[in-house]
């Protein structure tokens, strides 16, 4: 069903202001790259669960790629996004370009995402944390959000911006979204539209993988099963399998806990996670 209420798009941090000026409701944000897909509706209906005053960012933050990452070659469907948004009674998407986000250039002063920005997607992504907090807490700041919902998909992403919000006091509440996955298992993600139809086949193995591992409770057991399936599968190389607790340190003898996957399908690399039920032993 359409929103009755016309979703405004704007390009300014003029505008931003003055939208967020006149809303009658808590501020809810759903910071996007763009390419929306039904994740990212999830993020957005729990958003409009909360408050009538929805907020989407888009945004392809150049600080959180590598330089041989697929920043250019990210997909940019703003049309679509925007329509995506409408049936979803989105109030306002904000879609700046790098200019607006990043005036004089690339800030020379970023967030330091500490030692949990250097382990799993930190070790195979230098920098990519550092970028992706200093956009999030921009865009926190200048959409004035009392509320702010990410995705379980990028969970070590989720657990360094809570603790952000906590470490610096940055007085908005995060809230989690469940990962919303293709019927046959895949997670959501917007870089699912560059697998051929043989790589798709294949990157089903991050999501069974894990799924046959959170079957057990014992963590050796867990493991054993996971990388069975990600072994059985030659058309995705692994970067990583690891079993932590919530907030990403050393799992411990009772859940709850996570199973977190990174591999590379062709050229694609995905990135996926459960929770567990661990007994202890
Ligand atoms: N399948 C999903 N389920 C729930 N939330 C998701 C899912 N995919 C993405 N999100 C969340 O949407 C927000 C924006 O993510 P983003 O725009 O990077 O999409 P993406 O699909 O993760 O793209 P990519 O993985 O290609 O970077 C993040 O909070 C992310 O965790
Ligand atoms: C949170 C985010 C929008 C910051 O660029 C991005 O990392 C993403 O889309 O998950
Ligand atoms: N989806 C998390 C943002 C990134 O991969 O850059």
């Amino acid at each position: 069903m359409t929103d009755p209420i016309p979703t405004l798009l704007i390009h300014t941090r003029a505008e931003l202001a003055a939208a967020v000026a006149a809303a009658t409701d808590e501020v809810a944000v759903v910071m996007t790259m763009g390419a929306l897909h039904d994740g990212h509706r999830a993020l957005i209906r729990a958003a409009r669960e909360r408050s009538t005053f929805v907020l989407v960012t888009i945004f392809v933050n150049p600080l959180q790629f590598g330089p041989n990452e697929d920043f250019d070659k990210y997909p940019r469907t703003l049309e679509a996004d925007l329509e995506a948004c409408r049936a979803e009674g989105v109030s306002v998407v904000f879609a700046p370009g790098r200019d607006e986000m990043y005036p004089g250039g690339a800030p020379s002063i970023t967030m330091n995402a500490g030692p949990l920005g250097e382990i799993l997607e930190g070790a195979s992504r230098p920098g990519h944390f550092s970028g992706m907090l200093t956009v999030v807490e921009k865009l926190l700041l200048l959409t004035r959000a009392d509320v702010a919902f990410f995705g379980e998909k990028d969970f070590q992403q989720l657990a360094l911006i809570r603790r952000m919000a906590h470490d610096l006091e940055l007085g908005v509440e995060i809230v989690a979204v469940p990962t919303v996955r293709e019927p046959d298992g895949l997670a959501m993600s917007s870089r699912n539209r560059y697998l051929s139809a043989d790589e798709r086949a294949s990157a089903l193995a991050l999501s069974r993988a894990l799924r046959e591992g959170a079957t057990h409770t014992d963590p050796d057991a867990v493991l054993a099963a996971a990388t069975k399936i990600l072994d059985g599968e030659p058309g995705i190389r692994v970067d990583y399998l690891a079993l932590t607790a919530p907030d990403l340190g050393p799992a411990p003898p009772e859940g709850p806990a996570r199973l977190l996957v990174a591999a590379r399908v062709g050229s694609t690399r995905l990135i996926d996670n459960v929770p567990l039920q661990l007994k202890g032993h």
